[in-house]
């Protein structure tokens, strides 16, 4: 049975993009309630309507609401919506796996691909959460949160294998600023948002270091066959990679100032370590600096060429600079595009 399009929802996390996506689904006119994994946040957010940490200059609409008791967010609800980092996604669920209501959707927010188990996040939401999979959908697409929070317009993407599903999230966070579109293709769509993530590190890398928009221009377009190879090898629809998922997320993450990954990039490009270069972003989460290795592992176990990938992952780790990865990757070997 497909859920209410009107029904309850639990936003879980309560950093930049929940808040964000938890005031989208406000302003939709849905009921919403959102987790905070610190109190302070909860309170404010619940008092003041503000995220003073994560969304200093958003005025957040009253009607949303926000508890840091996750039992109470979950009571009733026919939406979960989990707003978490990759990698604490798994320990989080084997909490509240519980709470979670038999019939909710569970909607995915993150985008990462999990260390250790290669696991993109449905995978985990269907293990560590024993959602069963045609109940897990996936948001994604080209959202910068501060943008988003400031209602410029946006369009992204939710996917979910069960349609009705998908058509029930996508009314319930349509507003006059953020418009969503469906697809089935969860693997597509997870597969875009993750890899993204690292191709935004090559673009900052490449910006620190000086470069200009047709290096930027480069990067995405290969980067994009990179991840659409992968796409076909694990079962999802190159065509999706054409969307918002795909080129939509790469253009907008691999181009702003305001991606964390790109930031985070740039560092390294500049000479920052790694550590450095987390603290520049003050501990906001770059998903691709953990999740580079995972998916160059999805990519070899699958026989799947990922060059920028492999580069990431190799200056992440430490062992080579910015600098020389490029010319290594400009000095590959010349073949038919
Ligand atoms: N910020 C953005 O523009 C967008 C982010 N995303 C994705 O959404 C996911 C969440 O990202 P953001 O909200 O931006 O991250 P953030 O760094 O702004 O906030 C992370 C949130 O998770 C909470 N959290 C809960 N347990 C945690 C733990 N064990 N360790 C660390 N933090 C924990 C933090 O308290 C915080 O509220 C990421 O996968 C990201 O790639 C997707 C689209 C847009
Ligand atoms: O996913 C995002 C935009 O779509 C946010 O990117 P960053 O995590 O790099 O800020």
């Amino acid at each position: 049975m497909s859920p209410e399009v009107d029904g309850r929802y639990a936003v879980l996390g309560a950093g930049s993009w929940g808040t964000t996506f938890a005031k989208v689904l406000a302003d939709a006119g849905t009921d919403v309630c959102l987790w905070a994994r610190r109190k302070e946040v909860a309170d404010e957010i619940e008092n003041d309507h503000l995220n003073s940490e994560y969304l200093p200059d958003v005025m957040l609409p009253a009607r949303l609401r926000a508890t840091h008791d996750a039992d109470a967010a979950l009571d009733g609800v026919t939406t979960v919506v989990l707003a978490i980092p990759a990698q604490k996604l798994r320990a989080h669920l084997e909490d509240w796996r519980d709470q979670l209501p038999r019939d909710a959707t569970v909607v995915s927010l993150a985008k990462g691909v999990e260390m250790g188990t290669l696991k993109r996040m449905s995978e985990v939401v269907a293990d560590a959460g024993a959602v069963d999979p045609g109940r897990i959908a996936v948001v994604s697409g080209p959202n910068l949160a501060g943008e988003i929070a400031a209602e410029q317009p946006t369009a992204t993407v939710v996917a979910c294998s069960d349609h009705d599903r998908a058509v029930a999230v996508q009314h319930a966070c349509s507003t006059g600023y953020f418009k969503p579109y469906t697809n089935v293709d969860v693997i597509g769509c997870e597969l875009g948002g993750a890899c993204k993530n690292v191709i935004a590190l090559a673009c900052g890398m490449a910006a620190g270091m000086g470069y200009g928009d047709n290096t930027t221009a480069s990067l995405i377009t290969r980067g994009l066959a990179e991840i659409s190879r992968l796409t076909v090898a694990l079962g999802g629809q190159a065509l999706t990679l054409a969307g918002l998922a795909g080129m939509g997320d790469l253009v907008a993450t691999c181009s702003s100032p305001l991606s964390r990954n790109r930031r985070f990039g740039a560092s390294l490009g500049k000479g920052l370590s790694v550590a450095e270069a987390e603290e520049a972003n003050h501990g906001q989460v770059a998903e691709g600096v953990k999740s580079c290795d995972a998916i160059g592992e999805l990519a070899r176990r699958h026989d799947v060429d990922t060059p920028i990938v492999e580069a990431v992952s190799r200056v992440c780790a430490g062992q080579v600079s910015a600098r020389d990865v490029g010319d290594e990757l400009i000095n590959r070997e010349r073949k038919p595009e």
